[in-house]
C-alpha cells in the first residue's frame, strides 16, 4: 500500500532515566524526502527504530493514515551496513525474506537481480560482500532494503562515511525511489545532502519537534532558537545564553 500521512503523537521513549523521546508530535506528509536533524542524541535514530517498529515507545503512538502500520512495507539503512560475510546476492535475498515475500525461487532471483542492477551492483551478484568497497556496501545495503519494495524507506545517515562520488551515487538512488513513489525519511548532519534531498525538514531538540516546515525555508530561516543554533553550527547552550 502507499504509506499515508505519518502521524507522530506524543512519542515518549525513557532510558537510563532520561527522556530521550520527550513528547515528540509531528505529522509527515505522505510522499516526497522528510529529512531529520538535530543534535546528538536528540533522539533522531530512536525516532526512526520507532517508525520501523524495531522500538516501542513508552507513550504515544505512530499512526499510518488510520492505522497503526501493520500492513506498510518499511526499510531501515544504517550509518554502516550490517552484512553479512556472504555473497552480494545472498544480502540481498535477506531483504527477501524478511519482507515475507512469497515469491517462488525464480521470481525471487528475478527481484533480486533487478534490485542489484537498481543500485549498480548487477555484476558483482557472485562477489562475497566483504569485497565490496564502502560506497558498494552502502548500494548494497540500499538494494536489500529496496529489494521488498518498501512503501516507507528509513535512512539513518546513510552517507556518513562516503566520499563525495559515493554520496552522490546514494542521494540519486535514494531521489529515484522517492520520485517513484517511496515515502523517504532521512536522518542527516550533511545540511547540503538535507538541502539537496529534502522537501521538508523536522528539527529535533532534546527529544522534541523544535521545528517543522519546508526544507529550503527551515534551512535559510529557522524560526526557533533551538533550530537556529544546530544550524549554524553553535554549541547549543552558547546560543540559549545569548537568546
Ligand atoms: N535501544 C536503546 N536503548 C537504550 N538507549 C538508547 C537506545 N537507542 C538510543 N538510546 C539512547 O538514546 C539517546 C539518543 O540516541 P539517538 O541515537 O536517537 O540520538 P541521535 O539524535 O540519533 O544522535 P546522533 O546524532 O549522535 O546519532 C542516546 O543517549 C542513546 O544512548
Amino acid at each position: 500500500m502507499a504509506v499515508t500521512p505519518i502521524v507522530i503523537s506524543g512519542l515518549v521513549f525513557r532510558r537510563g532515566g532520561r527522556a530521550v523521546l520527550d513528547g515528540l508530535t509531528a505529522s509527515i506528509a505522505a510522499t516526497g524526502i522528510t529529512a531529520i536533524v538535530g543534535p546528538n542524541g536528540a533522539g533522531k535514530s530512536v525516532t526512526l527504530r520507532i517508525l520501523d517498529g524495531l522500538l516501542q515507545p513508552d507513550a504515544g503512538e505512530v499512526r499510518f493514515g488510520r492505522g497503526a502500520g501493520a500492513d506498510v512495507r518499511r526499510a531501515l539503512v544504517f550509518q554502516r551496513p550490517a552484512l553479512i560475510r556472504a555473497s552480494v546476492e545472498a544480502n540481498v535475498a535477506l531483504g527477501l525474506a524478511a519482507a515475507g515475500s512469497g515469491l517462488g525461487r525464480a521470481a525471487r532471483r528475478e527481484r533480486i537481480a533487478a534490485a542489484l542492477h537498481r543500485v549498480g551492483l548487477g555484476d558483482r551478484a557472485r562477489d562475497p560482500a566483504r569485497k565490496l568497497s564502502g560506497g558498494e556496501q552502502q548500494r548494497l545495503a540500499l538494494a536489500r532494503a529496496l529489494v521488498g519494495g518498501p512503501d516507507l524507506l528509513l535512512l539513518d545517515e546513510p552517507t556518513a562515511n562516503l566520499d563525495p562520488g559515493a554520496t552522490e551515487a546514494i542521494e540519486e538512488l535514494v531521489r529515484g525511489e522517492a520520485a517513484a513513489g517511496t515515502k523517504v525519511i532521512l536522518v542527516s548532519h550533511n545540511l547540503g545532502q538535507v538541502a539537496r534531498l529534502a522537501d521538508d525538514l523536522l528539527v529535533l531538540d532534546r527529544g522534541r519537534a523544535v521545528e517543522h516546515g519546508p526544507a529550503q525555508a527551515v534551512l535559510q530561516a529557522p524560526r526557533t532558537a533551538e533550530a537556529r543554533a544546530y544550524l549554524k553550527g553553535e554549541l547549543p547552550w552558547t546560543a540559549f545564553a545569548a537568546a
